[in-house]
């Protein structure tokens, strides 16, 4: 027997921006005594799915990104991943474990065709997403891991870097910020916090090249901080990690980490406009625009 009761949150009054949680309190396998299996919940939409699920016991929330074919990053679907972080704040989850619900990738970075053929308008409503989309995940109130069962290239790595703890699933995929080898630039507050994660001599390192590290390379200059062979070992390794703060006091935590991370979330929040203007000025250029049309082809020929 399944009992479950739902409740709605964050209904922005669309279809696709309407997250509506089940609960199932108990689930009864036959001949066996009723377990309890935690919060459920599916956000679905045209541009994207991401599937939460919340453990009754630890508060631990997975969410699961799913947007095929490789979880890119457009408007929308950054629209949800932030609607989805509110809910988990509002839910007061004591935990994020974020990871992607689609084989082989992690999330293939911001949708390039958000920023080929775009307009002003368009590259400003999604370059905004995207900022305040980062600017949540980075500044969680609950601590947060991201489990890069995939690819994760570009603002894939950026959303990882933005997790408190990363776990990479070993040893196929790669990981980093590879602007430079598509002849463009990481914005500011990817290189703050790609410093911030690696120290300035590798990130120097890493940025200028636009490296792709594997698993293992990334571990050794610790952009990951455990590899692991499955993503089994991966779930409870995460659940490892997050399992230490059941016991600090979460305000203590929260307030730890904030400090820490002020100053990469202040320059943004200072300096949003300023971004703006630059990644205006940047991609709408025919020089970048002609570079992007080149790297999209060079994708869809493989
Ligand atoms: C003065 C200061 C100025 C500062 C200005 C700052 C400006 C900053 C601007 C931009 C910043 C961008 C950051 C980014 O995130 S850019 C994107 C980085 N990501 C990538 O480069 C990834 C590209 N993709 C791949 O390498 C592969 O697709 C991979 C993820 C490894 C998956 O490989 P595979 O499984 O073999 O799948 P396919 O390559 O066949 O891809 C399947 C289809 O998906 C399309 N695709 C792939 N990636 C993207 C993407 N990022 N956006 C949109 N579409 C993508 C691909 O074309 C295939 O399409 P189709 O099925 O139609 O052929």
């Amino acid at each position: 027997m399944i009992i479950s009761f739902h409740y709605n949150i964050g209904n922005q009054g669309i279809f696709h921006n309407s997250i509506m949680f089940v609960k199932k309190a108990l689930f009864a396998v036959p001949n066996s005594k009723s377990l309890p299996i935690g919060l459920v919940a599916r956000f679905s939409s045209a541009t994207g799915d991401i599937g939460v699920t919340v453990n009754d016991k630890t508060g631990v929330a997975t969410v699961k990104l799913q947007r095929a074919p490789v979880n890119s990053l457009n408007t929308g679907f950054l629209k949800n991943i932030e609607s989805t972080l509110d809910s988990l704040e509002k839910e007061k989850a004591r935990g994020l474990i974020l990871t992607s619900g689609l084989p082989k990738i992690f999330t293939a970075g911001l949708d390039i065709l958000e920023l080929y053929n775009c307009t002003t308008e368009s590259l400003t409503t999604f370059w905004t997403q995207l900022q305040s989309t980062w600017l949540k995940l980075h500044a969680t109130s609950f601590p947060s891991v991201a489990l890069i069962n995939g690819h994760a290239p570009g603002a894939g790595c950026q959303l990882a870097m933005s997790c408190e703890y990363r776990i990479m699933l070993g040893p196929k995929y790669t990981i980093g910020l590879n602007e430079t080898k598509m002849g463009i630039i990481a914005p500011f507050w990817f290189v703050d916090t790609m410093i911030d994660t690696l120290g300035p001599r590798q990130a120097e390192l890493a940025l200028t090249s636009g490296k792709l590290f594997t698993s293992s390379e990334a571990l050794k200059v610790g952009l990951i901080d455990e590899e692991v062979g499955s993503e089994e070992e991966g779930v409870a390794k995460a659940e490892a990690f997050l399992s230490q703060y059941a016991t600090i006091p979460g305000t203590a935590r929260k307030l730890t980490k904030l400090m820490i991370r002020e100053k990469t979330i202040s320059n943004l929040v200072k300096n949003k406009d300023k971004d703006l203007k630059n990644v205006i000025d940047l991609i709408t250029s025919a020089q970048v625009q002609k570079g992007l049309g080149l790297y999209l082809q060079s994708l869809k020929k493989k």
